[in-house]
């Protein structure tokens, strides 16, 4: 065995090793929630194994931290009559409720998400293998959306002055719900990517068909009380089970009015085509995304080297927003090389309690085999793996391995490898990256890194024409959740931001009428009794 195998190995604890505060009991749940109703579920069951495993002697053994239902098609189907009933073609009491009042249920669920961090923090440890800081980060990050969520509210479309006023019209807008809303998240951001659909598709008054991912399913379970008390009967309701077997149904009905999607491309585009009536269907969609680094010759290699340590290896690389390829200048490339796999050494890699780990355990079983599969086919296809050790594997844990010099050919140059490998590519002209951006089916974001501000102004308006969003010197990502998050090609479908995302599950509607002494009289008496449920979108003009 080699020092990195013997090192590697002996990351994964003897349970009685694990500290007291991280030891987590199984939660075997069988709760679920439909029509307001917590049912029980008596039928087939999900257990569900952490990517932490233990040390038995001289085996390592998965740790089984609880099980789930397997609802079928028969309770998704129901699931969704009671997403209908409860939005009644827009005249149930949640999409009809006013704005203030939807706030206050809102403020509700915070203060009963607050009472659950410590619970939540811990399953998404266990679950997902994410470190405590970044589940932490990932808890906290969410809760700031919902403030930032219902602060927003309050003030959007505040600004209506640029529509031109009718002679002797007069009007208000609102915002108004979509119907029933499908929402699934990834497994990497298990809580925040699917609250920032989920969260803002409620409170725009729409009802929810909520399924989380397979991979983060038990952490929301310490919510569902909440979402029955918060929120009224039928507005979230609940679906377990394989999205390839449960969604495919729903989708089929052609009753889902928005489906929300934070995942992969071919999922989407495969339920997409299911709906019968495709131009009924709303689709907001965060999908996957192939960014690139492109380092100039005259970077600074310190900065590039750090932040693309940090854009490429945070959370073992398995983040939409990840750098997933480098195109180096040739000129730098051995010394950028030699300076990354430095850095590289130094990323602690343990358990997701220990304090300042970088590298966990990986929570998708196949991970490791197609990590594998990837590095074999860059060997054989002329690339090396430079760092050493990289790619070595014990059980769930992958050491990140750094491919170079990579091509066209290798696998790794075009597919989204969403984990621990770096690929990276010399260049000698910039119109190569650019080019390899431009063919590239994903267009999420690029970082560049350089000195001189010309070149990079005149790499910016080429390359946000093909991306969302061009960091320069900096790696790639999503927030501040204040910025518009999307991508183009096969990268999204709508954008994502505090703002955007109330916009995205909701529709400007008008309420208007001739602007005659009568007629006054009635519309404002009307707005002034509907007052609260437009808050900010109180015109008129
Ligand atoms: N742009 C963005 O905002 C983000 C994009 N991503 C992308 O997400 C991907 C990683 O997440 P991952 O969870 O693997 O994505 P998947 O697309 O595999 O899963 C996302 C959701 O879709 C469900 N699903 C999967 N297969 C089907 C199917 N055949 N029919 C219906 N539903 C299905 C999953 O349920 P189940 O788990 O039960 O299979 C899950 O809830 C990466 O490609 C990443 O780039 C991740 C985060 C942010
Ligand atoms: O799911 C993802 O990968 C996230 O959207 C990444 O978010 P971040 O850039 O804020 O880590």
């Amino acid at each position: 065995m080699t020092n990195l195998q013997e090192k590697i190995t002996a990351i994964f604890p003897e349970t009685s090793q694990i500290p007291e505060q991280f030891q987590i009991q199984p939660l075997h749940q069988r709760e679920y929630l439909v029509g307001g109703e917590m049912r029980q579920w008596a039928g087939a069951t999900q257990d569900v194994y952490s990517p932490i495993f233990v040390k038995n002697g001289d085996k390592f053994e998965s740790i089984l931290i609880g099980s789930y239902p397997i609802t079928d098609e028969a309770e998704a189907m129901e699931a969704l009559d009671a997403a209908m009933r409860a939005y009644d073609n827009g005249r149930g009491e949640w999409p009809t409720m006013s704005l203030i009042e939807r706030i206050t249920c809102m403020e509700n669920f915070l203060k009963k998400m607050l009472e659950k961090k410590t619970e939540i923090v811990n399953l998404l440890m266990y679950e997902i293998g994410k470190s405590l800081a970044d589940s932490i980060k990932e808890f906290d990050r969410t809760i700031e959306y919902i403030y930032d969520t219902i602060d927003c509210l309050k003030d959007i479309d505040r600004n209506s002055s640029r529509f031109k006023i009718e002679q002797g019209i007069i009007g208000q807008i609102r915002r108004s719900p979509l119907g029933v809303v499908l929402c699934m998240g990834p497994f990497n951001y298990p809580l925040n990517e699917t609250f920032c659909t989920l969260i803002p598709a409620i409170i725009m008054g729409n009802t929810i068909l909520f399924k989380p991912p397979k991979h983060g399913t038990l952490l929301h379970y310490p919510l569902l009380k909440a979402f029955q008390e918060c929120f009224p009967k039928g507005v979230v309701n609940t679906i377990y089970g394989r999205g390839a077997n449960v969604v495919p149904p729903l989708m089929q009905t052609g009753k889902i009015n928005v489906l929300t999607l934070i995942g992969s491309s071919k999922v989407a585009n495969d339920l997409k085509k299911m709906h019968p009536k495709l131009n009924r269907l709303r689709a907001v969609l965060g999908l996957d995304a192939k960014n690139a680094g492109i380092i100039l010759k005259n970077a600074d290699v310190e900065l590039a080297v750090k932040e693309c340590i940090l854009g490429s290896l945070s959370f073992n690389g398995q983040r939409c927003t990840a750098i997933k390829i480098i195109w180096v200048h040739r000129s730098i490339a051995k010394k950028f090389l030699n300076r990354f796999t430095e850095e590289l050494e130094k990323l602690k890699f343990g358990m997701p309690w220990e304090s300042g780990v970088n590298l966990t355990p990986l929570p998708e079983p196949n991970k490791p085999t197609y990590l594998a599969e990837c590095i074999a086919d860059a060997k054989a296809n002329g690339a090396d793996v430079i760092n050493e050790g990289g790619g070595t594997t014990i059980n769930s844990f992958v050491y990140p391995a750094v491919l170079y010099p990579v091509n066209e050919k290798m696998k790794v140059y075009s597919e989204e490898q969403f984990g621990p490998i770096v690929p990276v590519v010399p260049f000698d002209d910039v119109e190569e990256p650019i080019q390899y951006i431009i063919n590239s089916s994903h267009g999420q974001q690029v970082s560049i890194f350089g000195t001189n501000p010309d070149q990079i102004a005149h790499l910016i308006d080429p390359l946000v024409n093909q991306v969302s969003r061009v960091n320069i010197n900096a790696q790639c990502q999503r927030g501040p959740d204040t910025f518009p998050f999307t991508g183009r090609k096969d990268s999204a479908e709508g954008t994502l931001s505090v703002e955007d995302a109330l916009r995205a599950f909701s529709i400007r509607t008008v309420v208007a009428t001739k602007d005659t002494d009568a007629n006054k009289k009635i519309f404002n008496e009307i707005v002034e009794e509907h007052s609260s449920h437009f808050l900010s979108t109180k015109y008129v003009f």
